[in-house]
């Protein structure tokens, strides 16, 4: 039987947030971010199994990190996201901790905020098609493309058919792992991103905008925010 396993990369140094710990353990209403993203994914309720992979020296998740049952920390964390990504995957499978054909939603730790409704409709959505499928939400803004070397405009980009991916990204174990395979991690942003180069073209779902993901330091009111609602 096939089941639905949450994969959570929370091995980042959060450079851009700028605090002097992983931006995944700053307390934001009341709790730490990793441990919203966790909740939530419990409380959704159809996860078989939430593995959390965080880097080998961390110092803080024992510290910090309520585990309901069904949650495990895993320390097997890379120096890129994806490299986290596929060694928390082949550590799952290698381990008999997961199958080849259970679907893996891999979430960015530090999206704390992703609405139950956006979780279910990508569940809905993909539930076991082959070609997976991801959030993402279609582009509302004008884009301009910049001068290559000053902060002034060179042209302006159409917006028609973009759509900014968030995460969960949704994927059958066994391919995502051959997606991972012999890549250079540093060109790899997403996990939608490795199975396209296999030639398969990913489903894409309707996201939601509260789906943001924590990055600078001025995100932090609007999450904190937004998790009190
Ligand atoms: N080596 C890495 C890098 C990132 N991530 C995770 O990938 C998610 C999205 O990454 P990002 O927001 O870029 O986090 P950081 O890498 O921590 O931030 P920065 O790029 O600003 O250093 C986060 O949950 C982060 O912990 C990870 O597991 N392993
Ligand atoms: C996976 C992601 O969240 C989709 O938008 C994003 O690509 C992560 O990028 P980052 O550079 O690791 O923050």
């Amino acid at each position: 039987m096939m089941n639905y396993i949450a994969l959570i990369p929370a091995a980042g140094v959060g450079s851009r947030f700028g605090a002097s710990y992983p931006k995944q353990y700053v307390e934001l209403a009341g709790q730490a971010v990793l441990q919203h993203t966790i909740d939530l994914f419990v409380k959704n309720g159809r996860l078989a199994h939430i593995a959390v992979i965080v880097s080998p020296d961390d110092e803080w998740v024992d510290e910090v990190i309520r585990l309901p049952e069904n949650v495990a920390v895993y320390r097997v964390g890379g120096k890129s996201r994806a490299e986290t990504v596929v060694n928390g995957l082949n550590y799952l499978i290698n381990h008999k901790i997961i199958q080849a054909d259970d679907m893996i939603l891999v979430h960015d730790a530090v999206r704390c905020c992703l609405p139950q409704t956006a979780l279910n409709r990508l569940l809905d959505t993909v539930g076991n098609r082959a070609q997976g499928g991801i959030l993402a939400i279609p582009v509302v803004d004008t884009l301009k493309r910049a001068e290559h070397r000053e902060s002034v405009i060179a042209k302006t980009v159409s917006r028609a058919g973009l759509w900014q991916a968030q995460t969960p990204q949704m994927f059958q174990a066994a391919l995502l792992q051959k997606s991972l395979q012999n890549v250079d991690f540093s060109e790899i942003t997403d996990e939608a991103s490795a199975v396209e180069r296999l030639g398969i073209a990913p489903l894409l779902v309707e996201g939601d905008s509260r789906n943001i993901k924590l990055t600078r330091a001025d995100d932090a009111d609007y999450v904190a925010w937004l998790l009190g609602q």
